[in-house]
């Protein structure tokens, strides 16, 4: 079996008496997609919060490429090879479209992008390079949001606000890109849109997976391999969607014990 992109052992945190994320063991493949669904409260964002360096855990490990990366605050973690999303966008709204996917390069640059951006004249060879390479990120994932580089992102619709996110987690050069719904607010068009954007995206960009937190069943059913079912901070299945939604226990989460007694 090829090696884990990223592998969780056993992890775990918990806020005063309630366990949010409780004894999970996950291996994810690299040039793989696998969602994370569960009903709220589940425990989905706490994992990717715990995964992103954002929580540190009360058990357990993570590890990308096989490194242990369990614990390091979040700007090393993004240096990792992890990138996300979240679930309200937070782009820079008054800054142009193309700034926003430099900012995510900030992660990897050696001045550091931010400081460049902030002080011109300084390091603007390193900011000139970003700026192409934004461009050219931009650009393969649309040439709408390319020709509207020189805007403020705040201008933008919800489908292309996701799609400049997914751009800026790009522009960090990540193994594993997490995104937290980034279906929501969309209709069937957008999510179609995205679907294909995400799948361009894995084919131009070798080896590079993605873990998706969704609500939205028809992204669920048709664009990862596999799917990972989270209940009450536990992981309670994980394999391909046609099989995890007719386990019992699946059934029983989202639909309550006497729903599914009853069907
Ligand atoms: N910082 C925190 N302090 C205390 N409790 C928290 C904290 N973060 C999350 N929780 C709790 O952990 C549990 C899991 O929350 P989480 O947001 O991870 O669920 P979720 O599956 O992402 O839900 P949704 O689908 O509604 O976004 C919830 O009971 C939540 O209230």
């Amino acid at each position: 079996m090829t090696e884990p992109l990223l592998s969780l052992r056993g992890l775990g945190i918990r806020f005063g008496g309630l366990v949010a994320v409780d004894d999970v063991n996950l291996d994810l493949p690299p040039s793989h997609i696998t969602c994370v669904i569960g009903p709220n409260g589940a425990g989905k964002s706490t994992l990717f919060n715990l995964i992103t360096g954002i929580y540190k855990p009360s058990a357990g490990t993570v590890a990308l490429d096989g490194e242990d990366i369990t614990g390091l605050p979040a700007h090393q973690v993004a240096a990792k090879g992890i990138a996300r999303t979240f679930q309200s966008s937070r782009l820079f709204e008054d800054l142009p479209i193309l700034d926003n996917v430099m900012i995510g390069m900030h992660a990897r640059t050696r001045t550091g992008v931010l400081t460049a951006l902030l002080t011109p004249g300084r390091a603007r060879r390193e900011l000139a390079g970003c700026a192409e390479e934004a461009g050219r990120i931009l650009k393969s994932l649309s040439e709408a949001l390319f020709a509207r580089r020189y805007e403020p992102a705040g201008i933008l619709p919800q489908a292309d606000r996701r799609r400049l996110e997914i751009a800026r987690a790009l522009a960090s050069k990540p193994k594993l890109i997490l995104l937290d719904e980034p279906s929501s607010g969309m209709d069937d068009r957008d999510t179609a849109d995205l679907m294909a954007d995400i799948r361009r995206v894995m084919a131009e960009n070798p080896g590079l997976s993605f873990l998706i937190i969704e609500h939205d069943m028809r992204l669920v059913a048709e664009l990862p391999q596999d799917v990972v079912v989270i209940d009450y901070g536990k992981k309670i299945a994980h394999g391909k969607f046609a099989d995890v939604r007719l386990l019992p226990r699946v059934q029983q989460a989202y639909l309550g014990q006497k729903a599914v007694e009853d069907a």
